[in-house]
């Protein structure tokens, strides 16, 4: 049997409505239990002792709208769907019910009884796939290592080879877009390499002009150039027997690129301006966003240093390619983030995640981490807000057109000026819809709260581009993958 709660101060409507869901059998028995209340308060009170499945909420009541509480019932009973009933002009408070995370509304005058059990059982029924896919989302193997979590199954193979690397003194080689945590990765295998005395000592190739990197890699002897006062270790010196991280090491330049080669086959190197030669003792992990193939068939990159630093490569794909691996980030790093700005912001409405889940990431996990940051800092109580996010129109399509070299995603900066690699307003529209109904698998509702417009205009816009059901194959399968 399932719960319902009809908040409304219209006490001759609520008998008619008790009396009509008690009346409901499924199976030869009653399909729903009906509790009712008369004001804000006693709704918010009754929500809690009954944990409905379902609250059909009025706008209009005594004390409080039904729009403002509509956050704290949902806190109050779970996962209960929450059906907002408005007037029927009244399309601004619709759009804001669905932003707060109403699942679904109605307008006074209630329609027909069979096009109100329509709305209600759709709510149960999306109740139920939710906790079914929260379920299986239980089941997916979770991995951490450190500071690293992940569920993808492209993680899970990340993890189990950082694994295997760990034993060794290999120099291993992490590629990956700016962001995608190939340090965090470094750190970690440097971590469960050795024990917590060895240093991890890290350097940003592409921050440093070539003359000063050189000697921040090697360290310079007293003298050796205007500015050496006395003789400084550099980074390889500096990392005894623990962890050299060359960050961006695509952007080195071919000279330090042919002294870098002969240090990793030698295991030894001089300071500038020096002769001594000091041995190389700590391990070389290296890390670039560049495609290094790429670099050494432009010239830019040594084909012998390539090949030397290859041999363990780990690559970590873009996030927007293991979206699933979103709400798990989101968790891990909201927690983060609140003892970081001492906050205690803990609970996500369902269609947050979902636009956390649908946003392009072209700046990948630290991209999510900055909204993420923002959102909590402005974030007034303890929930996550989706007015506090960055707006769905950066959506990337998966049949976007998109610019060479660059990451992909319709409103992507072109890397080259050629207009018809931008769509038009209406196709970019049309992709956007597509993809909303894709990740809501086609519920309208959903998909009306995700791209904040009515459901008429969605309908309009849905009949207009064909996607309507029954109106062609249009909408994509979920997760959607970017076509990169
Ligand atoms: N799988 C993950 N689990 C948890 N946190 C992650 C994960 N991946 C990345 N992060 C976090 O995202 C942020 C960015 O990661 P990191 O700095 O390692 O990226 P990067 O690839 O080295 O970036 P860049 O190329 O710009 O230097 C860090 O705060 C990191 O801890």
């Amino acid at each position: 049997m399932e719960t319902l709660l009809i908040v409304d101060d219209d006490v001759s409507l609520l008998e008619t409505l008790t009396m009509h869901f008690e009346d409901i059998e499924q199976d030869g028995q009653p399909r729903y239990q009906v509790f009712t209340a008369t004001s804000a308060a006693a709704g918010l009170k009754a929500a809690q002792e009954n944990m409905p499945s379902v609250v059909i909420l009025d706008m209009m009541l005594p004390d409080r709208t039904g729009l403002e509480i509509i956050e704290e019932m949902k806190g109050l009973c779970g996962d209960a769907r929450i059906i907002l009933v408005t007037a029927y002009h009244d399309m601004e408070t619709t759009i804001r019910a669905m932003k707060a995370g109403a699942f679904d509304y109605i307008h006074k005058p209630f329609p027909d009884p069979a096009a109100l059990d329509l709305v209600v059982e759709r709510a149960l029924e999306y109740r139920q796939l939710s906790r079914r896919a929260d379920e299986v989302h239980r089941d997916n193997a979770v991995v951490r290592l450190g500071d690293i979590v992940g569920t993808s199954v492209s993680m899970q193979q990340l993890v189990k080879e950082i694994g295997k690397v760990t034993g060794s003194a290999a120099t291993v080689l992490i590629t990956g877009e700016s962001g995608t945590g190939k340090e965090l990765i470094a750190r970690v295998i440097h971590n469960y390499s050795y024990d917590e005395a060895r240093p991890f000592i890290g350097i940003n190739c592409s921050a440093i002009v070539d003359t000063l990197l050189e000697s921040e890699l090697f360290g310079h002897e007293k003298g050796a150039f205007t500015g050496a006062v006395s003789t400084k270790p550099g980074k390889f010196e500096l990392a005894e027997d623990g962890t050299v991280f060359l960050d961006e090491i695509g952007d080195m330049s071919l000279m330090l690129q042919a002294k870098l080669l002969r240090v990793l086959q030698e295991r030894e190197f001089e300071r500038v301006g020096g002769v001594k030669r000091v041995k190389l003792r700590a391990r070389v992990i290296a890390a670039t966003h560049r495609t290094l193939s790429d670099e050494v068939a432009q010239g830019r990159f040594r084909e012998d240093l390539y090949q030397r630093l290859k041999v363990i490569t780990l690559f970590i794909p873009p996030l927007r390619e293991r979206r699933e691996d979103i709400p798990l980030l989101v968790t891990h790093m909201l927690e983060r983030i609140n003892e970081k700005v001492h906050k205690r912001v803990t609970r996500v409405p369902q269609e947050v995640m979902e636009r956390l889940t649908l946003l392009p990431w072209r700046g990948n996990v630290r991209e999510l981490e900055n909204v993420l940051t923002r959102a909590v800092v402005l974030a007034p109580g303890d929930v996550l807000r989706g007015d506090d996010l960055p707006a769905l129109e950066a959506l990337p399509g998966p049949d976007a057109p998109r610019a060479p070299g660059t990451a992909g995603g319709m409103f992507a900066a072109p890397a080259v000026d050629d207009v018809s690699l931008i769509p038009t307003l209406e196709e970019a529209e049309r992709q956007l819809i597509a993809r909303a109904m894709a990740v809501t698998k086609g519920h309208k509702g959903r998909t009306c709260q995700i791209l904040g417009i009515s459901r008429p205009t969605l309908e309009r816009k849905l009949q207009k581009f064909g996607l309507a059901q029954g109106q062609g194959p249009q909408v994509h399968p979920y997760p959607v993958k970017d076509a990169s």
